[in-house]
């Protein structure tokens, strides 16, 4: 606001220092006038730092403030539909700061646009004592510049949002080269320049929707400065006419100068903080949008209380595609999943496994049927409360760049400080003993993107794990948990040896015993002992029963668990020996 008025400020006193000097004043008010106009050098002088310092402390304070409250509302989604939704996920990315969303950036527009207003209606004033119809000529040129300034802006948000999706693949591009995961396939299969052109291009794209708008940019506000210049012009020929007229005093020139230049200053500051408050408005409106977007998947106001699992889990009759254009996944299922029972569930890829697993902890709902946890539906639960009695070990499980001791611990945040407990879990899935010899022991970082935080001064490389390895660590994670109410566990040994996966079967065996399981494996032989084996076969129930009943029935189930065990029995196949023979 200050800063608003230092113009003015200047403007008139300069004004009155040139016409004491003229007018031969007496040298005491010269002086006086000299210093008040010393006095707002230095303001002027120190504002502009002032205010930098400040914005800078309210954007970093703002920042903070939105990033919270924008993950914040992130983390109260209860499923998982709006991550796998592109136009939410775009919008996500504009709520943010690092893509230019800053809530103080329409402040800023704000202040910017009083305190130009401010320099403008000061300077107007002045123009307006010395030349009316100057001042109306002025005020009205400002009005084009205005004018174009908002369509302008309008067009900068509509192009900043179609060029979102555009700059999300870019960086999808640039996170492949860039990731050591990737780095494998891209360099074995020469995928370098291929991924570099599709990001160049999508550079391009993106270039080319900004470089039209540049061009819009710089042709309109061409046009109107060139229109400013010759409205300031005019000014100036009329002023040296009514100068040598004796109609004005030197002074007045000076400040009529000033004022012309100043208020088209200030009018072309105006509309240009109108523009930037506008874009700021509309990256705050896709943060606003993500804030109040509700919850994904409807909460019931009062939840019921969600009973200790003394019967089981029912679904009944469970339809479920991902959205409506995607084709039906679950096709009616029903089944019972008895409490401190194993139930296993058997499929070819696709049938719909990973999919119900999603249904049961609440991922999503299903579009027809139910799931029941001991007569409850799920829908009418907290969500929150539900995951807390559920246990998992997914297939897509996460490797998290943290130490060991927090990668376990993750599986319940109470035990983030409790060695014991860490260990005893580490301990059940043999992990234990791969941990203590890493070089910090549990305090070791499992990943090599980052340095570890060490006393040294050096410093200190992370390590990493094998896949098995990662296998025992996710299913600690998963055991840590300790007796929840039902347990999920989707290809638990995947990655693991043949003795590794005997050794953790045995063991899961023993800790699932009396206890609500739900299993997914292809690998058969390690279900056979589940209390019951349903097979899924395009997204509905096509056998049921025990092992040893599926086998006798010589159904699906039968078919797939000869076909593996053959695949283990039956000799080498004779065909082909002699062109294998000889290669590396
Ligand atoms: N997030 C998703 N969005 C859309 N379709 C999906 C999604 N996840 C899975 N599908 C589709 O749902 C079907 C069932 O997938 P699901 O992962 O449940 O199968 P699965 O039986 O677990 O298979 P697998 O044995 O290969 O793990 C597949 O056709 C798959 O393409």
């Amino acid at each position: 606001m200050a800063s608003g008025g230092i113009p003015v400020a200047t403007a008139w006193l300069m004004k009155l220092v040139i016409d004491q000097v003229v007018a031969g004043t007496s040298y005491r008010t010269l002086v006086s006038c000299a210093l008040g106009l010393a006095a707002v050098g230095i303001a002027t002088a120190l504002l502009p730092q002032i205010t930098q310092y400040v914005t800078g402390e309210l954007d970093r304070r703002t920042g903070v403030a939105t990033q919270e409250r924008l993950f914040i509302t992130v983390g109260r989604f209860v499923g998982l539909a709006r991550f796998e939704d592109p136009r939410f996920l775009d919008r996500l990315r504009l709520a943010q700061p690092f893509s230019g969303m800053n809530p103080n950036d329409v402040v800023n527009g704000v202040l910017g646009m009083v305190r130009a207003a401010l320099t403008m209606t000061g300077l107007l004033g002045a123009l307006f004592v010395l030349a009316p119809p100057m001042a109306l000529l002025v005020l009205a040129s400002g009005i084009p510049i205005l004018v174009a300034e908002r369509a302008l802006s309008r067009r900068r948000a509509r192009m900043v949002w179609e060029v979102g999706p555009i700059e999300r693949r870019e960086f999808f591009y640039n996170e492949l080269l860039s990731d050591v995961t990737a780095a494998k396939e891209v360099r074995l299969f020469g995928l370098g320049t291929f991924l570099r052109r599709r990001m160049l291009a999508e550079r391009h794209a993106a270039n080319a929707a900004k470089r039209k708008m540049d061009r819009r940019d710089l042709v309109v506000q061409a046009g109107l400065g060139v229109l400013s210049a010759l409205v300031a012009g005019i000014g100036l020929v009329w002023a040296v006419g009514e100068a040598r007229a004796g109609t004005l005093t030197a002074g007045d020139i000076a400040v009529f100068v000033a004022a012309v230049t100043g208020v088209q200053s200030a009018v072309r500051s105006i509309s240009g903080e109108l523009g930037h408050t506008h874009q700021a408005l509309s990256l705050f409106g896709h943060y606003v949008a993500v804030n109040t977007s509700g919850p994904d998947l409807p909460v019931a106001a009062v939840p019921r209380p969600l009973p200790d699992l003394s019967r089981g889990i029912t679904l009944r009759n469970v339809w479920f595609r991902y959205s409506a254009n995607h084709p039906w996944v679950l096709r009616g299922i029903t089944l019972h999943i008895p409490h401190g029972k194993a139930l296993a569930l058997v499929g070819l890829n696709g049938a719909g496994k990973s999919t119900l697993i999603k249904l049961l902890c609440r991922f999503y709902d299903p579009d027809d049927g139910a799931i029941l946890w001991d007569g409850v539906d799920l829908r009418d639960v907290d969500p929150v409360e539900l995951r807390r009695r559920i246990s998992a070990v997914f297939q897509d499980f996460m490797v998290y760049d943290m130490t060991a001791a927090e990668n376990i611990a993750l599986g319940d945040l109470d035990a983030l400080d409790d060695h014991e407990r860490l260990r005893n879990a580490a301990q059940e899935t043999g992990i234990d003993t791969t941990i203590g010899k890493l070089p910090n022991g549990y305090a070791t970082l499992l990943s090599r993107r980052f340095f570890m935080e060490t006393e040294k001064e050096e410093p200190v490389d992370g390590v990493v794990l094998s896949g098995g390895q990662w296998q025992r660590l996710a299913l600690a994670r998963g055991l840590l948990r300790g007796q929840r109410d039902l347990m999920i566990l989707d290809e638990p040994s995947a990655g693991l040896d043949a003795e590794a996966e005997h050794e953790i079967h045995t063991m899961l065996r023993r800790h699932r015993a009396g206890r609500t399981s739900l299993l997914v494996s292809h690998r058969l032989g390690v279900l056979r002992d589940a209390d019951r084996i349903v097979v899924l076969s395009n997204g509905r129930v096509m056998e049921e029963g025990d092992h040893a009943g599926l086998m006798t029935k010589d159904g699906e189930y039968a078919r797939l668990f000869n076909l593996q065990a053959d695949g283990y029995r039956s000799p080498v196949a004779k065909l082909g020996e002699g062109e294998v023979s000889g290669r590396t």
